[in-house]
């Protein structure tokens, strides 16, 4: 295998916990995870080995690369996450859990999935987008799986609600290598100052005292 050196040290990946109904997605997680390997990234994703998250992460540790699962410890159940791939970081809550994956990370890359993925995906582009990180997203648009949400995303900068530049934050591509190659060469400047480490960014606030009457 040829081994080309990339600047990211580490990939967070977003991806279903389901393999979807075509063979062409658990195919594109396993080509994610090759491409991976092949230059020496390692991966911090949800954890377990369900669905195309387990595709990724079982190609990019038998490739020897390292990997990361950042599980919530509710979901640390083999019969809901499946058996652990690398190691394992146990986190309180999902939004620890997500801030975790994007500390770890040097870029993000989105494969096909459902509700889980699209609120991790949409989360780091909204941060992209405020400044809080200045990490590539990129976009495995497998099949023209994400065209529609492609198309959405347009017709929002067409009706003013995000604009043209935001709208770039988003690098879309149908292969991996295309993909890994764009996220590479992309530029992300972040235009705000955010003093905070995006972890605290999830502190709660506190609950108001309730006032004696
Ligand atoms: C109780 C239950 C349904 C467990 C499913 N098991 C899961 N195990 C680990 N991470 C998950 C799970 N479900 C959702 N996620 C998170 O949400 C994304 C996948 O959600 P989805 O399948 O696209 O929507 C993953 O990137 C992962 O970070």
């Amino acid at each position: 295998m040829e081994l080309r050196r990339s600047k990211f040290g580490r990939i967070c990946v977003f991806c279903g916990s389901s393999s979807g109904k075509k063979s062409s997605y658990s195919e594109a997680a396993a080509a994610l995870g090759k491409e991976l390997v092949e230059r020496r990234i390692n991966l911090v994703y949800g954890g377990g080995s369900i669905g195309l998250m387990g595709d990724v992460a079982k190609v990019v540790s038998d490739g020897g690369c390292h990997v990361l699962g950042v599980i919530p410890r509710t979901l640390m159940q083999e019969k809901l996450t499946g058996v652990a791939v690398g190691d394992v970081q146990v986190v309180s809550d999902m939004h620890e859990r997500k801030a975790e994956m994007a500390k770890q990370a040097d870029a993000f890359i989105a494969l096909p999935g459902g509700y889980g993925t699209l609120e991790e995906l949409l989360e780091v582009i909204t941060w992209a987008q405020l400044g809080i990180h200045n990490k590539p997203v990129g976009l495995l648009n497998v099949d023209g799986y994400y065209n529609i949400l492609l198309s959405f995303i347009d017709k929002a900068v067409d009706e003013g609600f995000i604009s043209f530049s935001a709208r770039r934050i988003i690098v879309s591509a149908t292969t991996a290598s295309e993909l890994i190659r764009e996220l590479e060469h992309d530029e992300v400047v972040a235009k705000l100052i955010w003093e905070v480490d995006p972890r605290s960014y999830y502190t709660p606030e506190p609950e108001p005292m309730a006032s004696a009457s």
